[in-house]
């Protein structure tokens, strides 16, 4: 460390500081990195790699990004996982003694890196404490200053699904929970990090310290208080503006596990994972980021409180039948802010001019606004309209103090508006009027000393002076100070010159000065006002999402459901909202559902591939998810008893990462349904049992359907997609069981798709058919059909195999007191079929000779 240069051993120190993070060492208008970070981040960055030398005869490697242009490289190296830790000069240069004062002023990880490009989605960090049989969930996110937190059982499934409906993209938790990392990192695509957990005690007082959210369950304080400290440890900054903290109950909403939300697509399709195809890429017609952060989450979490939903529904429906006021609303919505960012802008300092114009802008529509909503009756619109702050004080602050053209920089002036601060206003126009003011004080002079030609000049070695000529020397007077003896003559300065020459040359740069000061008083005033804008940007959210749904349900013919506490699922001409959208309006094939707890508790739906049963049961689940979250619904009619748990098994979610095999995945995801629904419940099976052998997958759906359809197990609604048409004789036997199948009409070798679902099961796959369309060749569908056409034989010999043996065994038992000298040997007869490895139809063979032997018994008896 000796022979180093005095930088470098600053460096140095500072980077055994963040070992675990590539530091950005400010110097000058560059961010550099050193040694490893240099390597590893010139490769990743793409930027060249240089060296620096250290002083001790030896080269370190280097790599440099400029100051103004830092963030989109720290988001590459975010994105890449890296945490980055920037290190600042923390004195000014020239006042340095020295080497100048550097520090860690903030670490950059996925959780804190707040991306001003992407705003319409949420960026939480997480914190999970583990306590006797429970994990308590905490989740940020540091640009809106939004906090969550929930209690949840001890089950893996359960916080993974929590997880799932935040997307943190940073997890912390304890050093000392090494199996739950493993699982987190196997299980999530989440940043996930241990840390030093402190006690109790040191978790309040930093709770205290730091947050204004009242009083907090003690058995979140762990996660609550974790996440703080690391948080202030990390970004050095006060969270004082977190206050929108909210503790719920997982089971006060609508549960929908990752599984169900993944196959509904709800925020994301899955094959593009965009949210365009999404059910939310449909309802977003939001006009505020605030408002899309919103629907997101509601989207997410449902409701379960009939008199809530109902309150959205009411609201809908006002702003959706008062067309006009809907079009004003979305016009003035569409001219505000992200304002709910601004808090964290506010607390990491980093504010500028345009920001504060940006909220002046959205202040500006807030009175219109206020004034549209007057009209309604709906309770939340009234609430809106009573609690939404017009922040009138803000505005006219703003607009009395910052220029509309102000730059970026604070550094640069040109901020403050002219007329707002004198001395500002003294400052510019000297700046402004130097010139003029030179010329007014040689004027001066000259008729106070009579000196007819003197003159101003300035040159670098002693700035301003006043030049006299040789000939007027004797009027010069006794305040004049002799500066320099030139042939025909000499140069002077003043006291007041010199104090014209300091505000001249200094006014520029004090006027900067003032002006950041000024900006910087601006600020501070508006941050201690953050709370009332914080409310209103909360009531900004829940008007644009309501006005989302008012538009949707204009534009695309949606329905009010009726929402109730009843049992009964009804829909009248339903349809899929992602599909019709994408298929068009006309195109869709609506149909109908009915679903209840007596009758019509499990729909057992058949019909070959392609005819769109995943589109039918998916559609179910979407218009009551849609329903509940307060949202018209795609559908000519809705009646919709409240569902307390949504659940899907569909399709094959290769998990090759997990290690676990297609049907090890489908039964787990079966297992945690069957553990984990209620008779209030919704259940979607695709295909269940589609992923094994066929005696064996049939049995499996055969014992789930039972069990979901058996009151005393289950009994939750359910819509349950076979190919197995043996299921459709459980309608016969289980009491709430109803086959429908998804119509479709044969012609020739063709089939047309009619995509209505109608009562009744169906009894052929298509299943050449739908090969057919999807152009396999002639040769191999021929191929298809003769073996099609001996296993349907081989089948019904074994139908007939199956009723034979039945009517023997019924005449058997009548006749036995007839012919028992014969027991034996039939009892044989028909046990060895089961174990000899005989043909079906020698079997049936000897079945047909036994029962040909048992008729002529009786006869012999009867004669
Ligand atoms: N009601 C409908 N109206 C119009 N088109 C539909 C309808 N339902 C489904 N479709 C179309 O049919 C396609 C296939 O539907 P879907 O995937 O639901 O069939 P499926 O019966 O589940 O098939 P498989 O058994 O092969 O999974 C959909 O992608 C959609 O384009």
């Amino acid at each position: 460390m000796q022979e180093l240069t005095p930088m470098m051993q600053q460096y140095m120190e500072i980077k055994q500081k963040v070992k675990d993070c590539i530091l950005f060492f400010r110097l000058g208008d560059f961010y550099e990195m050193f040694f490893e970070d240099a390597i590893v981040a010139s490769k990743e960055l793409e930027i060249a790699l240089t060296s620096r030398d250290c002083g001790n005869n030896e080269k370190a490697p280097m790599c440099g990004v400029p100051y103004h242009s830092a963030t989109s490289y720290i988001a590459k190296l975010i994105e890449k996982g890296y945490k980055v830790a920037i290190c600042e000069q923390v004195e000014d240069p020239k006042l340095a003694k020295g080497i100048v004062k550097r520090e860690i002023t903030r670490i950059i990880t996925p959780g804190t890196f707040i991306d001003e490009n992407i705003s319409t989605a949420n960026n939480f960090i997480c914190c999970i404490s583990k306590d006797r049989s429970e994990f308590a969930l905490t989740f940020v996110d540091v640009s809106t200053g939004e906090m969550y937190s929930c209690l949840l059982e001890e089950d893996l499934q359960k916080l993974l699904n929590e997880i799932g409906k935040y997307n943190p993209s940073e997890i912390l938790i304890s050093r000392s929970e090494d199996e739950l990392y493993e699982f987190l990192k196997k299980n999530c695509t989440s940043f996930v990090q241990m840390i030093e957990f402190v006690d109790l005690q040191k978790c309040y007082e930093v709770i205290e310290n730091q947050i204004n959210v009242g009083k907090i369950d003690e058995r979140l304080i762990l996660s609550v208080g974790n996440l703080l400290k690391y948080l202030i440890e990390t970004q050095k900054i006060s969270f004082d503006y977190i206050r929108r903290y909210e503790f719920y109950r997982v089971q006060n909403y609508l549960q929908i596990d990752i599984n169900t939300k993944r196959n509904l697509e709800l925020t994301e399709s899955i094959i593009q994972r965009s949210r365009k195809n999404s059910l939310l890429g449909i309802l977003d017609q939001t006009k505020t980021s605030m408002g899309s952060r919103l629907l997101k989450k509601w989207i997410e979490r449902p409701l379960i409180d009939v008199i809530e939903i109902n309150r959205r529904l009411d609201s809908v429906e006002q702003l959706k039948s008062n067309y006009s006021i809907l079009v004003q609303i979305e016009e003035l919505l569409s001219r505000m802010y992200d304002i709910e960012r601004l808090s964290s802008k506010f607390a990491y300092k980093n504010v500028n001019a345009k920001d504060l114009l940006s909220l002046k802008r959205s202040i500006e529509v807030l009175p219109a606004l206020k004034k549209l909503l007057s009209s309604f009756s709906a309770q939340l619109l009234k609430e809106i309209y009573e609690g939404l702050d017009t922040l009138e004080d803000i505005y006219a602050l703003i607009d009395s103090s910052i220029n509309e053209d102000a730059p970026v920089t604070l550094k640069e002036g040109g901020i403050i508006k002219d007329g707002f601060n004198e001395e500002v206003d003294r400052l510019r126009n000297i700046s402004k009027n130097s010139k003029e003011l030179l010329v007014q004080y040689e004027e001066k002079e000259r008729n106070l000393t009579g000196i007819k030609n003197l003159r101003i000049g300035y040159n670098k070695v002693f700035g301003y002076y006043i030049e006299v000529t040789k000939s007027n020397y004797s009027l010069v007077p006794d305040r004049y100070i002799r500066k320099q003896t030139l042939a025909n003559a000499e140069r002077y300065i003043t006291e007041e010159l010199k104090k014209l020459e300091d505000e001249i040359l200094g006014a520029d740069q004090k006027l900067i000065e003032l002006e950041y000061q000024l900006f910087c008083e601006i600020r501070d005033r508006i941050e201690a006002q953050i709370e009332r804008i914080q409310k209103t940007a909360s009531y900004i959210a829940i008007l644009d999402v309501l006005c989302s749904f008012a538009r949707i349900a204009i534009d695309n013919e949606y329905v009010r459901p009726n929402v109730c506490l009843g049992d009964r699922i009804y829909f009248k001409n339903g349809r899929h909202p992602v599909v019709e959208k994408m298929i068009g309006r006309g195109n869709f094939i609506p149909n109908d559902t009915e679903l209840d707890q007596a009758e019509n508790r499990v729909l057992i739906i058949t019909g070959p591939n392609m005819a769109g049963k995943s589109t039918y049961m998916r559609q179910v689940a979407l218009i009551v998810i849609m329903a509940q979250m307060g949202c018209f619904v795609p559908a000519d009619e809705a009646h919709i008893g409240i569902v307390d748990k949504i659940f899907s098994r569909i399709g094959a979610s290769d998990d090759i990462s997990s290690g676990q095999s297609t049907f090890m995945v489908e039964m787990s995801e079966v297992a945690n349904i069957l553990k984990n629904a209620t008779p209030k419940s919704l259940i979607i099976f695709d295909e269940v049992g589609r992923g094994t052998s066929t005696y064996d997958g049939l049995s499996i759906a055969w014992a789930v359907l039972e069990y979901v359809a058996d009151k005393s197990k289950i009994g939750a609604k359910t819509l349950f997609a076979t190919h197995y048409h043996e299921l459709t004789e459980l309608e016969e036997r289980i009491p709430g069981v109803k086959n429908y199948r998804v119509d479709v009409k044969e012609e020739g070798k063709n089939i047309i798709f009619l995509r209505k679902i109608v009562r009744g099961g169906c009894d052929s796959s298509y299943g050449i058919h739908v090969a057919r369309l999807a152009g396999i060749p002639e040769e191999v569908l021929k191929r298809a059909e003769e073996i099609l056409k001996q296993l349907e034989e081989a089948d019904i010999n074994r139908k007939n195999i199956r009723k034979l043996r039945k009517e023997i065994k019924k005449e058997f038992t009548e006749q036995i007191d007839f012919f028992s000298y014969k027991k034996e040997e039939i009892i044989d007869k028909i046990e060895k079929l089961d174990i000899l490895n005989i043909t079906p139809v020698q079997a049936l063979n000897i079945l047909s000779e036994l029962k040909h032997e048992i008729i002529k018994a009786k006869e012999r008896q009867l004669i």
